[in-house]
C-alpha cells in the first residue's frame, strides 16, 4: 500500500453551486437520493461485470454481486453498499469532487435564480451522487477498486459545505459503501419500513439484486434475523415479456437509464428475431436534455450483450439525429469478450443500428398518427434535431420527410403542416411545393412575395432560421412534386398562372420600359436587373434573387458568422398596379431618390440591413418635406 496522508480538498466551483441549489430546490423530492445512489451502485456492478469478461478473477470474491441497504437507527445512518468496480483514490477525488459532464460551466451560467425553473433544470442535468446531501449532513464513502489490495481502499468524507477529506483505509471486498448521516429533520427516513416502501416503488427494473436485512415478528416485536433478503426481482426489465411489465415499471426504468425525472413521452419495446437477435427498449423523452445541441454527447442508449453492460456510446447504436433517444439494446449474438474498438466496426452492430433507427422512426410515426398533441410536443423539443436526419440518413429520407412539421400560410403560425397535408391542399394545376425563407417563420410570413399566393389562395411553407436553410438543400422533391423557392428567379406558376399572365407580363416590360430604364440608371450596380412583376398585389416593389444565388437569409447568417460569401445582386421587381409606381410613370414624377427608396424598402421587408441607413432616412425626410409642400402645408 502506498502510504498517503489524509488530505483536505475543495470542491470544484460548479459542485459547490450544485450542492447549494440542489439542497434548496430539490428538497420536496428528497427521495431521489436513493434512486441516484442505487443507479450508481448498479452501474458500478455493470462495469465490474464488463471488466470480468477479460479478468474473471475479479468476480471470485463476490460471484453474484449485489446492492445492500443498511439502516442503523442508533447512529442515524443509511448505508448503500455495492460489490461493484469501486474507485481508486484519484478517481474518488475527481468523481466526487468535480462534475465531469461537458457543458457544465455553460449549464450553471444559464441558471436563472428562479427556484422552480432551476429545480427542473437541475433535475435534467442529473444530480447524481451529490443528491446525498439533500438528506445527509455528512456523507462517508469507503471504496476499494476491483483488483486493488484490501489496505488500499479510500475513505472520502464531507459535510457538503465546500470541502472533503480523503484518506487510506481498509475494505475486505471490492466495491463501495456510501454512508449517509441523516439530518435531524429527515430522521423519518432511517427506517427499514420506509426505505423498503420507497425502494419497491422504483427498484424493480434494476437488474442487480437489492438486499435489505430480513425482519421477523417475534412476540409481537419486529426483530432482525441477521439474514439478507432481495426486495426486487433482480432481473433485467427489458428481458421480461411485455405483458409482465407495468406502465409504471417502464417509466421507472426510463428514469433509471436516462437520469431524467420526468416521464417519457413514449417508448417501444421489441424482441427482434432472425439472423441478429436483440431486444430494444427505446424511449422518447418529454424534456430536452441540457446538452441536446452537443452532437458529440454520448450516453443515450446503452448496449448490453446477454444482459451484460458493454458500453453507452450512443453514436454506435443510434444516428446522431436521434441522439435524444434513451434506452437499452441487448444483443444475443455479439461476442462478449471483444474490445470496444472491434465491436464498433462490427457488421452486426451496424445491423442493430439500422434496425433500431427504423424502429424509432416507426415509433414516431405511430405517435404522430395516434397522439397528435404529443407529437407536436415532441416536435417542439426535438424537431430541429430530427431535421438533421435529412442530410445524415439518405436511406430513410422519405420517412423523415413525412415526420417533418412546418409553419405555413395555412397553419396560423403553428408548426403543424405536414408535406402530405400540403399535397392534399394543393390547388388544381399546382405542380410544386412553394416555400419562402426568412430569419424566422414569422419574418417569412411578412414577405411581400406572398401577396400573389394569397390572392390565388395557394399555400406556402414558411421556413425560418439557419437549420431550415440547410434543410432545403435536401428537400428537392416530395412524392414527385418539386420544392420551389418563391423568392428565386422568374417565378413560373405553371398551370396556376392566369391564361394571359405571361403575355401580360411581357407587355408590361415594354410599356414600362422608360421607367425601368430610369430605375436601372439610378440604381446602377446595386441591382442585377429591374423588371415589372405580377407577383405583388399591394407592395410597390420586392427583391428576388437569381436562380443560382444563395438565399439572402443564409447570406446574412454566413456574414454574421464572419464568413466570406460571394456577392450576388438582387433583382428589383416593381408592381405596375401600385399607385406609387403608376405615378412614377407620369411626366416629371420620377427622381433617382425614388428608385433608391423603393429598393431600400424592399430590402427592409426582406429583413436585410441597409448599406446606407443614414442616406435612407435623409431621402425619406426629403420626400416627406416635398409632399408637405405639395399639399401646401
Ligand atoms: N457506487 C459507486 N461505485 C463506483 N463508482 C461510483 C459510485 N458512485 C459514483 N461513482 C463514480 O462517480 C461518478 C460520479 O457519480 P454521479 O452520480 O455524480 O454522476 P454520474 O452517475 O456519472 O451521472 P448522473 O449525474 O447522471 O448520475 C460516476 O460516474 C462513477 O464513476
Amino acid at each position: 500500500m502506498s502510504e498517503q496522508k489524509k488530505e483536505t480538498l475543495g470542491f470544484q466551483t460548479e459542485v459547490k453551486q450544485m450542492l447549494h441549489l440542489m439542497v434548496h430546490s430539490l428538497y420536496s423530492n428528497r427521495e431521489i437520493f436513493l434512486r441516484e445512489l442505487i443507479s450508481n451502485a448498479s452501474d458500478a456492478i455493470d462495469k465490474l461485470k464488463f471488466e470480468a469478461i477479460k479478468k474473471p478473477e475479479l468476480l471470485s470474491q463476490d460471484p453474484h454481486p449485489s446492492i445492500r441497504i443498511g439502516v442503523d437507527e442508533t447512529a442515524q445512518t443509511i448505508t448503500i453498499s455495492d460489490d461493484g468496480i469501486g474507485m481508486t483514490r484519484e478517481e474518488v477525488i475527481s468523481h466526487l469532487g468535480t462534475i465531469a459532464k461537458s457543458g457544465t460551466k455553460e449549464f450553471f451560467a444559464n441558471l436563472s435564480g428562479d427556484q422552480k425553473k432551476d429545480a427542473q433544470l437541475i433535475g435534467q442535468f442529473g444530480v447524481g451522487f451529490y443528491s446525498s446531501f439533500i438528506v445527509a449532513d455528512k456523507v462517508t464513502v469507503v471504496t476499494r477498486k476491483a483488483g486493488d489490495p484490501a489496505d488500499s481502499a479510500t475513505l472520502w468524507e464531507s459535510n457538503g459545505e465546500g470541502e472533503f477529506t480523503v484518506e487510506n483505509t481498509k475494505r475486505d471486498h471490492f466495491g463501495t459503501d456510501v454512508i449517509l448521516h441523516i439530518k435531524s429533520e429527515d430522521r423519518d427516513l432511517v427506517s427499514k419500513f420506509r426505505l423498503r416502501n420507497i425502494l419497491t416503488k422504483y427498484s424493480d427494473h434494476i437488474s442487480t439484486p437489492i438486499l435489505m436485512g430480513k425482519d421477523e415478528y417475534k412476540d409481537d416485536k419486529v426483530v432482525d434475523t441477521g439474514e439478507w433478503e432481495a426486495i426486487n426481482q433482480g432481473a433485467a426489465l427489458w428481458a421480461r415479456p411485455k405483458s409482465e411489465i407495468t406502465e409504471d415499471q417502464y417509466k421507472e426504468f426510463y428514469h433509471h437509464v436516462s437520469h431524467d425525472p420526468s416521464d417519457p413521452l413514449t417508448w417501444t419495446h421489441n424482441k427482434v428475431e432472425g439472423k441478429n437477435e436483440y431486444i430494444q427498449l427505446l424511449y422518447v423523452p418529454s424534456a430536452a436534455p441540457f446538452d441536446l445541441w452537443d452532437r458529440e454527447h454520448v450516453n443515450g442508449v446503452k448496449l448490453y450483450v446477454k444482459r451484460v453492460f458493454i458500453m453507452d456510446d450512443a453514436s454506435q447504436l443510434m444516428p446522431k439525429y436521434l441522439r435524444f433517444i434513451r434506452g437499452v439494446i441487448d444483443s444475443e449474438d455479439l461476442p462478449l469478450n471483444v474490445s470496444r474498438e472491434i465491436l464498433q466496426q462490427s457488421r452486426d452492430l451496424k445491423t442493430i443500428r439500422d434496425g433500431s433507427t427504423k424502429r424509432v422512426l416507426s415509433m414516431l410515426e405511430d405517435l404522430a398518427a395516434s397522439r397528435a398533441a404529443d407529437y407536436d410536443k415532441f416536435w417542439a423539443l426535438f424537431g430541429n434535431v430530427l431535421k438533421e436526419g435529412m442530410g445524415e440518413d439518405p436511406a430513410n429520407r422519405e420517412r423523415i420527410q413525412k415526420l417533418l412539421r412546418f409553419v405555413s400560410t395555412a397553419t396560423e403560425g403553428k408548426q403543424t403542416a405536414t408535406l402530405e397535408g400540403y399535397l392534399a391542399r394543393m390547388k388544381t394545376g399546382q405542380n410544386s411545393i412553394y416555400y419562402v425563407t426568412g430569419d424566422t417563420p414569422e419574418a417569412a410570413a411578412k414577405s411581400p412575395l406572398l401577396e400573389l399566393f394569397k390572392k390565388k389562395d395557394v399555400e406556402v411553407l414558411l421556413m425560418g432560421g439557419p437549420i431550415d436553410e440547410w434543410l432545403m438543400q435536401f428537400m428537392t422533391e416530395f412524392e414527385g412534386k418539386s420544392f420551389v423557392n418563391i423568392s428565386k428567379g422568374d417565378l413560373d406558376l405553371g398551370d396556376l398562372s392566369d391564361k394571359n399572365e405571361k403575355e401580360e407580363k411581357e407587355k408590361l416590360q415594354v410599356e414600362f420600359k422608360p421607367l425601368i430604364d430610369k430605375f436601372k440608371e439610378a440604381l446602377g450596380s446595386s441591382v442585377q436587373d429591374v423588371r415589372m412583376t405580377l407577383r405583388l398585389t399591394d407592395s410597390p416593389a420586392c427583391i428576388v434573387n437569381d436562380e443560382n444565388a444563395l438565399n439572402p437569409a443564409f447570406v446574412r447568417m454566413m456574414k454574421m458568422a464572419g464568413q466570406e460569401v460571394p456577392e450576388s445582386k438582387p433583382i428589383l421587381e416593381l408592381n405596375p398596379n401600385n399607385p406609387l409606381v403608376a405615378r412614377l410613370q407620369e411626366k416629371n414624377a420620377f427622381s433617382p431618390d425614388w428608385a433608391k427608396l423603393l429598393l431600400e424598402q424592399a430590402q427592409l421587408m426582406e429583413g436585410e440591413t441597409l448599406e446606407d441607413p443614414a442616406g435612407f432616412v435623409q431621402r425619406m425626410n426629403t420626400m416627406l418635406v416635398d409632399s408637405m409642400h405639395a399639399k401646401g402645408n
